[in-house]
């Protein structure tokens, strides 16, 4: 979901984090109702979109023949989400998995955080990234599985959209991190094409001082756009790029076309911003 008018109130701003943050208190008896009518909402929409673990049988046999590919998210995903997000690690066992899961189907991690990251979290070499909500896909040179887990340096870069923004997104980190030093718990990412603005550990009392000066920033730098996830306001390059069109890349790349009926692109993900990806057929 993006957030639309963000150079506009900054209540409008402070609603957004409040639908961000489900497990807040509500105060009064219209809370109650708009809770309500959202949960209906929720309801409906969960209606048309079972999870996948119930369709699990139905899955495989629509799988049968078909060349799977696996796209995965970091963040919620394949870790758990934590009060610091410099220690979100993937556990041994996790990384097990997704290292079975590329020697069957070749498989790539898509994130909002910056490649380098993801890779120096996720330690495997035979698999793509597409960090920076895939504004940065690298790749194995070499995808013999021999090579698929020894040498993470072998990966090339593969396509990078917004490598103009890289001196931009370094100058609003700067000054994001300078503006919100003051609210207590508020912290500044850099996820080299893109950055993340944290309120997880910010009291909600706090909510609106760091909603306006992401919306000042904004109008400062108009070239940017804001989208959001669990706890976070990101700030990314105004490009027609997300998770979405990474896949699309990455299919092709791999030879394929995402609406081809021999091929299944399997995506998981758990956040707003992997809708992108889950609407790509
Ligand atoms: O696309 P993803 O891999 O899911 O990345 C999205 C954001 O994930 C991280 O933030 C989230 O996880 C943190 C650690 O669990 C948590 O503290 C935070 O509240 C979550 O929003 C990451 O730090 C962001 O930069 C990514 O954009």
């Amino acid at each position: 979901m993006k957030i639309k008018n963000v150079t506009g109130k900054v209540e409008t701003l402070v609603d957004s984090l409040r639908d961000l943050s489900p497990t807040r208190i509500r105060s009064s008896s219209s809370d109650e109702l708009i809770a309500s009518e959202k949960d209906d909402e929720i309801s409906s929409w969960i209606a048309l979109h079972p999870s996948a673990l119930d369709m699990f049988n139905k899955i495989m046999s629509d799988a049968e023949g078909k060349q799977i590919i696996m796209f995965l998210d970091y963040d919620g995903t394949l870790s758990r989400i934590t009060e610091d997000h410099d220690k979100a690690y993937i556990t041994d066992e996790m990384r097990d998995v997704v290292k079975e899961v590329a020697i069957h189907f070749k498989t790539a991690i898509i994130s909002g955080r910056s490649t380098d990251k993801v890779q120096s979290f996720v330690k495997l070499a035979g698999i793509h990234y597409a960090g920076s909500h895939g504004m940065d896909i690298k790749g194995p040179t070499n995808t013999d599985e021999v090579f698929l887990f020894i040498f993470l340096s072998n990966q090339e870069v593969m396509f990078q959209p917004a490598s103009d923004y890289l001196p931009m997104i370094d100058e609003v980190v700067n000054v994001l991190k300078e503006k919100t030093k003051c609210i207590s718990g508020a912290t500044v990412e850099n996820n080299k094409f893109c950055l993340s603005v944290h309120f997880r550990r910010v009291d909600e009392k706090g909510w609106a001082a760091l909603a306006e000066q992401v919306r000042l920033v904004l109008i400062d730098y108009p070239k940017l756009r804001l989208t959001h996830g669990k706890k976070v306001l990101e700030l990314r390059p105004s490009i027609k790029w997300d998770k979405g069109k990474a896949l699309e890349f990455l299919l092709n790349s791999l030879g394929v076309l995402a609406e081809s009926e021999d091929v299944l692109p399997v995506y998981i993900g758990d956040d707003r911003t992997d809708e992108d990806a889950f609407k790509v057929h």
